[in-house]
This record gives structure tokens, sequence and C-alpha cells, in this order.
């Protein structure tokens, strides 16, 4: 995987197609090897239980990036170390969480986008409660399956 080029920048893609993306206010950490990503959405609904998560990051990611809504909760750590691992072997571009992760030393050194609200030790149930490519709406933005986001530094955007 190569780094999405520096021209695709959020910023300079924001003066160029503003009125067609949305902008998360959201400050988010940025927790992975990759701080500049980007790809279509897809999305997981989950609480404290990442048992969907960890599937879907398990099949091939064609360049996607995960959604994931965990409610901006921090109990519990959605991805850790194992399944970002996996996340990088099946092809996707990144991960955003709603929610914790767990590893930050790990995720650092991973080939992959990884924006998260902070980190918990704890793990999640694996249950697999939740839903898979539904549309999210995270404080007030829409990120509906298929849609480009894009995510460096500066922040996320999202087609509407
Ligand atoms: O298993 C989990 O809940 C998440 C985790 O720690 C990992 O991916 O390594």
């Amino acid at each position: 995987m190569t780094e999405p080029d520096a021209l695709t920048a959020t910023a300079d893609l924001y003066d160029a197609r503003g009125d067609e993306l949305q902008s998360v206010c959201l400050q988010f950490q940025d927790l992975g090897g990759r701080q500049s990503f980007s790809g279509p959405v897809r999305t997981v609904r989950c609480r404290e239980d990442n048992g969907l998560v960890k599937a879907v990051l398990n099949s091939a990611g064609h360049g996607a990036v995960l959604v994931v809504d965990g409610g901006g909760l921090l109990t519990t750590a959605l991805m850790g170390d194992m399944i970002a691992a996996a996340a990088v072997e099946n092809g996707w571009a990144g991960v955003v969480i709603h929610g914790a992760v767990r590893d930050r030393t790990a995720l650092a050194g991973l080939p992959l986008g990884v924006k998260a609200l902070g980190s918990n030790p704890r793990k999640s149930a694996k249950a697999g409660a939740g839903e898979v490519d539904v549309v999210l709406q995270i404080d007030g933005v829409v990120f509906r399956p298929g849609a480009m986001l894009y995510a460096d530094p500066d922040g996320i955007l999202v087609e509407y």
C-alpha cells in the first residue's frame, strides 16, 4: 500500500470541493502508522462489542476505510494490534473509531490509518452484536457506505 499523495491534503481538497464534503469537527487522535489515508466508507455500529469489527477487518478491504460508531464510549477498546494487523493484511486503508482502541504503540507502527477518540486497555465483548454497512451519523456527519472519506492530520472529510 502506498501513502496517498500529498496533493490530496484535506485542506486543499476542501478548498476545491468543499460543497461536496462534510468535515468532521470532533478531534480524533491519529494513532496509526499512516496519518494520511482515504478510501470508500464501510461501517460498523456496535457498543462495547468488537465481534463485528474483527469479522469485517478480517475480510477483504479493497482499500476501504472502516468507520466504527462505538457511541463515543471509551469504556472498552474496539480494536487492538491483532485486529489492526489483520486489517493491513486484508488491504484496508484505515479505521476511524468513534470510541477507543488499545495497543497504541503497536498501532503506531502499522501501515494503517487509525483515528480514534482515545484508548483503553480493557477489551470488548466478542458476541458480534451490532450492524454492518448501515448509514452512520456521528457528531452530525453522515457516513454512507461507499462515500469517499479523506483523512490526514488536519481532520476527516467525507462525501455527502
Ligand atoms: O481482541 C480485541 O478485543 C482487540 C485486540 O486486543 C486486538 O486486536 O489485538
